[in-house]
């Protein structure tokens, strides 16, 4: 495939929660023919997800501060993830997100394709991408959209119920900027870089795209995927998994690991482009979401991206004799991202010096 020049989307499938309800088969588009699909597998190891207390974390005096900036580095360095805790948005707040999220699934067909994504868009309510004639198509369908910079927000596109959707989500992401802004502090200290060296990369009108995840129940798991192995193409990740129904798995060293149900924690990953600019030192972790046969699953993913004419980069001080730099620097890695991500290559294959 031309990677300047992806083909145009193929006309989008039909939801995968509309599909469940004709019937229980699984249609040959979502099934995987090979051992690449996974069901909930209980015998996959648990990972013992890293813990980090934001509240430790500096501007804190905290005697621990210190302590809690190691433990981060080398959770970002092993695992390129953490829960995050004591991260100041109250349970009760966390509970109307996830409501919403649920609500929004739950309403009637005509209600959510008024939100519909164009055929030639990114951003709206749809279903896997579907970008080559023999794609898999992932187990899942998603409402995506810019939730911050304001003015980046394409309200015909934002849905108009449930009524405090509107609300509820700007909150959210104004509750969610000082977390953002605290974890590239404290992820540039806990590497001895300027505090801002992160932040700066990632800029003051920085976007969060919201990816609102659905996973109807499947009636063979072991088929399908929620979500296909994939790396995130943005710094960071801040996600909001589901409550109580387990899915998101993590590759470490060639083996998945479950990440645990952990209510009211976030947890935050490294994407593509903090492994950029980190030299390779913090890893954008592949991973995968995987379906089961008893319940939906929904989760909520705000991908933090740098603004658009933001060149990324390593950072210059990473960089010495001994440790030469590993990635080129680019503009707009959104866009590489896509090109690549369909095709089933890395994306961040592109950047590798
Ligand atoms: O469903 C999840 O828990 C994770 C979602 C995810 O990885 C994504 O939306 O990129
Ligand atoms: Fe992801």
């Amino acid at each position: 495939m031309d990677m300047a020049q992806p083909p145009p989307p193929l006309p989008p499938a039909q939801s995968v929660q509309e599909l469940i309800l004709d019937g229980g088969t699984v249609p040959e588009r979502y099934a995987y023919k090979d051992d690449r699909s996974a069901s909930f597998d209980e015998s996959l190891p648990l990972m013992d997800v890293p813990v980090i207390d934001l509240g430790l974390l500096p501007p804190s005096s905290s005697s621990s501060a210190g302590e809690e900036l190691i433990k981060l580095r080398s959770a970002l360095a092993c695992w390129g993830c953490f829960q995050a805790t004591n991260h100041g948005i109250s349970c009760s707040f966390l509970d109307q997100v996830h409501e919403l999220t649920q609500q929004f699934f739950a309403l009637p067909k005509e209600e959510k394709e008024k939100c519909a994504r164009a055929p030639d868009g990114m951003e709206g309510y749809g279903n896997d991408m579907v970008l080559l004639e023999q794609q898999v198509i992932d187990w899942n369908d998603r409402l995506y959209i810019i939730i911050s910079p304001e003015d980046q927000r394409k309200l015909e596109v934002w849905p108009e119920k449930p009524e405090t959707f509107r609300e509820v989500m700007h909150e959210y992401s104004v509750k969610l900027r000082p977390i953002i802004n605290n974890v590239f502090k404290a992820m540039a200290l806990s590497l001895n870089l300027e505090e801002n060296c992160f932040l700066n990369q990632f800029g003051e009108q920085g976007v969060m795209f919201a990816r609102f995840n659905y996973y109807p129940r499947c009636p063979r798991p072991d088929l399908v995927l929620g979500l296909k192995p994939h790396a995130d193409g943005s710094t960071i990740t801040l996600v909001l998994p589901d409550r109580e129904v387990e899915g998101l798995q993590f590759l470490r060293d060639g083996q998945w690991f479950r990440v645990p149900t952990i209510p009211d924690a976030l947890l935050i990953n490294v994407g593509d482009q903090v492994e950029i600019i980190s030299n390779g030192i913090f890893k954008s972790p592949m991973h995968r979401a995987v379906t089961n046969a008893e319940s939906d699953r929904i989760s909520l993913a705000v991908f933090c991206t740098p603004e658009e004419e933001n060149e990324i980069g390593p950072a210059d001080e990473l960089i010495d004799e001994e440790t030469p730099r590993l990635y080129k620097k680019i503009r707009n890695y959104t866009k590489t991202y896509f090109e690549y991500y369909q095709s089933g290559k890395r994306p961040i294959d592109a950047v590798k010096i």
